[in-house]
Order: C-alpha cells, then structure tokens, then sequence
C-alpha cells in the first residue's frame, strides 16, 4: 500500500486550480507512457470547480483528449440529463467542452436506461461488465485506473461508501447503493476494492465542514467507519485539501502551499 501525502492549498479556488493542473499533467504523462489514460471522476462540489479549472487552462490542449477514457467512481441513481447525476454535472462543467470520443466517455446507467432501467443492481452489473470489456490485459475485471479522485463528504464517505454501510464489505467492483444517508437513496459505486486498483488515489476536501472527518480518516480510522480512510492508490495518494479542510491534519502529514 502507499503511504498517503498531503497537500494542503490556501484555498478552495487554489486547491480546484491545483488538482486541474495536476489532472492535465497526470494525463499527458499517461499519454506519454501507455498511448492513452484513463481517468475517474468524482462528484460535488470541488469537483465541480476543479473541472471548471480543468477547462480554463490552457495546457488542457498539451491532452489528446481523443485518447482519454473517462470513468465514475459513482453515480446518483437517476434519469438520464438529471442536474444532480454526477455525470451530467461533469458534462456541464467540462466534457462537454473538450473533444473527447464520445465512446470513452463511460457514464454510469441512469435510472431509465433502455437495458437495466430503474433496477440498480442491474445497472451495477452493466458498468461492472463495461469495466471488464475494458480492462488491461492479464487482469480480469477492471481497466488500469491512471487516476481516481475522490470527494470527501462531511462524514468520511468517499464515492457512495458511507460509514457503517454494507457497502463498504462489498468486493465485487460495482454495487448498488440502497439506503444512501445523503440523497438520492439509490446510487451506484465502485467499492472500496476496485477503488484501490488505481494507480493514483486523489482524495480532494475543502471548507470546514470536511476538518473532522479528513482528521479522522487520516488518523487510522476503520474504513467501514471512515470509508476515506479505507482507500489508497498502488502507487500514490495523495490528499489535496484546502487549510479549512485540513484545519484537523496532524502536522506530521501537513505540507502547505
Ligand atoms: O454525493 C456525493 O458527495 C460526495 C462529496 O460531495 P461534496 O459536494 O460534499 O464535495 C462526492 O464525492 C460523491 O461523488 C457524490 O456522489
């Protein structure tokens, strides 16, 4: 396992900055080395904004967007084009601005898909084989990750794992979320095993709200407790906070910006 690093920025709109220029270059250096890349993203709002960032830079067009798979770590269950489908809020803060091949562009199933329809654990099953069609040779289930980010919610869910869920002992590479804590109820994720395939782990929190539980998570919480806590890249991971999000990091862990 890696050990974790910790970045801590001065801001939210400098961490958003941060994490983009970072994704460019994780991906071109991707390019660089294997011809394509393969990146995760992750829903709320600092994803938001860092894909926002993603699209205002001008190194984003050093990236041969045509040459980058673009996966979720998860997914509210919902209509196609539903404003709070982290898909949709991708496409609006980025996707949809670069020229990325519409065929590596793999969002989860929304809840009215012609195949699996409003049956989450059908649609778990349908990105689950999307994965495996994908993946790198000599593995079965899942492509090579270049890099996963990760939100942090305000109790330490990554994803859609929340603490104390039955998720969290999942170990297939998808699953149904049902009883969600945060809304919607139905979602769908990776778990925390297919997570930690990824070569690069980012785990990105800003504003107050997020202090206790990146604190605890880096504090060698349980990951069914504090899921945050229970993920990790092969190679990196790296937490890229701002200092209110940071506000509970033991200053062994802290490097400021
Ligand atoms: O519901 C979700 O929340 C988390 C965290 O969102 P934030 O707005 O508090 O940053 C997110 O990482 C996850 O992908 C999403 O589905």
């Amino acid at each position: 396992m890696s050990e974790a690093s910790v970045v801590v920025h001065a801001d939210s709109e400098l961490l958003a900055q941060a994490v983009a220029a970072r994704l460019v270059v994780k991906i071109i250096d991707a390019q660089a080395e294997r011809g394509h890349a393969d990146i995760v993203l992750t829903g709320g709002r600092i994803a938001a904004a860092a894909h926002r960032a993603v699209g205002a830079l001008p190194a984003r067009d050093a990236v041969d967007w045509s040459r980058v798979d673009v996966w979720w770590g998860d997914e509210r269950f919902l209509p196609a084009g539903h404003p709070d489908r982290n898909e949709t809020q991708a496409r609006e803060a980025l996707l949809d601005s670069l020229p990325l091949d519409p065929a590596r562009i793999h969002p989860m199933p929304p809840s009215d898909a012609p195949d699996t329809g409003d049956d989450p654990e059908a649609a778990a099953a349908a990105y689950a084989a999307a994965l495996a069609a994908a993946a790198r040779p000599g593995t079965a289930t899942l492509p090579h990750f270049d890099v996963l980010m990760l939100g942090v919610g305000e109790d330490g869910h990554v994803a859609s794992i929340f603490p104390e869920h039955p998720v969290g002992y999942e170990t297939r590479p998808v699953s149904a979320v049902r009883g969600s804590p945060k809304p919607p109820p139905v979602r769908l994720t990776l778990t925390r095993p297919a997570i930690n395939t990824a070569e690069e782990v980012w785990l990105v929190a800003a504003g107050p709200d997020k202090a206790r539980a990146v604190g605890v998570a880096l504090s060698g919480a349980g990951p069914v407790q504090v899921p945050a806590a229970g993920v990790h890249g092969v190679g990196r991971t790296i937490w890229q906070l701002d200092r209110a999000a940071a506000a509970e990091v033991k200053s062994t862990f802290r490097s400021l910006r």
